[in-house]
């Protein structure tokens, strides 16, 4: 298994930020705060009762009581008005806790937020996309998986980045193209090496004829428009993409056929159930999901997920907010 969670755990270390965890009534959530307090990943602070939650060394709020609800809520009234967002609308909306901790990453009490154990994505990303918008120079906000796995020979030494497995959920060929280069950004960036990025379908450069291989392979046409120097293919089965024998059969030539490294799925239910055949079957760690092109780090989770999977996302986190400064 590569060293991935390592490096981030160690990067949070390095300088901690102070990450929002808006689901203080999840067991897994308060598991998981300990062991960031102890490993000192970042400085927490848990939405919820006070008196329920009992994590030394972490700031508890209960967002109905806080100091800051007004505030937040004029300014999410302010900033929702063209939506017509009325202010008792947003007082309303402020007793939620992952409006609320969204409100304290766009008002810069928080460095970033990671919810979703007991909330669905819909309900966890929402506030994020209203509230904090896409980064300048981005159009589509999208979410990836870093999946460690022990198969050695795929990815790198068992690393590999899958997208969109989260957010968007029937993208079209030129939304396909803007998640193929920012999960090559998002690749180079917590990797550090060259992204190999594969444009999967059910057919590998045309083999099978059909709406979806129509649109990853138009999509792999923009990529390469907009990011010429990019080494992205398709269309791929999954097999091309990470079997060198299989590539040399199916895609001879392809400087990213058997050797890809970034995975992405045609669409979100491609996405969402292979992460999960990935995770369950094969064991691996699944990191995310992890959103890129979103003015400030929130991260979402499966509510599927363990305690330890928790505290790799936060510290993701962490980095991305480092990162930003
Ligand atoms: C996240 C999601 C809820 C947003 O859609 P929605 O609730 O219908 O809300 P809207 O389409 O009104 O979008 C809300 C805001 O987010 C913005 N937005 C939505 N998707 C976006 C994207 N991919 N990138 C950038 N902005 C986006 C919209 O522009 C809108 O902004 P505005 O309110 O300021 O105009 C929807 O994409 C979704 O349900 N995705 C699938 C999530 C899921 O179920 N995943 C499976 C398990 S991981
Ligand atoms: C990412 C994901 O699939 O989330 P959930 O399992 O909560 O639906």
């Amino acid at each position: 298994m590569s060293d991935f969670l390592e490096r981030m755990k160690k990067a949070a270390k390095s300088s901690k930020k102070t990450i929002v965890l808006p689901e203080g009534e999840d067991p897994r959530t308060i598991e998981a705060a300990k062991k960031i307090v102890a490993e000192g990943l970042a400085n927490l602070v848990i939405l919820g009762d006070p008196d329920k939650i009992d994590v030394e060394g972490v700031t508890v709020i209960d967002p109905r009581s806080a100091e800051k609800h007004d505030e937040y809520a004029a300014a999410f009234a302010e900033l929702r008005k063209k939506k017509g967002v009325t202010l008792p609308e947003a007082m309303e909306q402020m007793n939620d806790a992952t409006y609320f901790g969204t409100m304290m990453v766009k008002m810069g009490d928080a460095d970033g937020l990671v919810s979703g154990a007991c909330h669905s994505t819909a309900n966890t990303l929402r506030p994020a996309l209203q509230i904090l918008k896409t980064a300048p120079g981005t159009k589509l906000v999208s979410a990836f998986f870093i999946m460690c796995t022990d198969k050695a020979e795929y990815g790198d030494d068992g690393t590999l980045l899958f997208a969109d497995c989260g957010l968007n959920i029937d993208p079209t060929a030129d939304e396909l193209s803007e998640i193929a280069i920012a999960s090559a950004g998002s690749w180079e960036k917590y990797m550090g090496t060259q992204p190999k990025v594969a444009m999967l379908s059910f057919s590998t450069m045309g083999s099978a004829k059909g709406e979806v291989p129509t649109k990853v392979q138009e999509a792999t046409e923009l990529a390469h428009e907009k990011a010429p120097e990019l080494a992205v293919d398709g269309d791929l089965q999954l097999d091309a993409a990470l079997v060198p024998s299989v590539a040399a059969l199916k895609a001879p030539g392809s400087d990213v056929a058997g050797k890809a490294n970034v995975l992405v799925f045609p669409d979100l239910e491609a996405g969402n159930i292979g992460y999960k055949l990935v995770q369950r079957f094969a064991g691996a760690q699944a990191y995310g999901p992890i959103l890129q092109g979103i003015a400030k780090p929130v991260n979402d989770l499966s509510r599927g997920c363990s305690a330890d999977d928790i505290v790799g996302v936060v510290a993701i986190t962490a980095v991305q907010a480092q990162m930003a400064e």
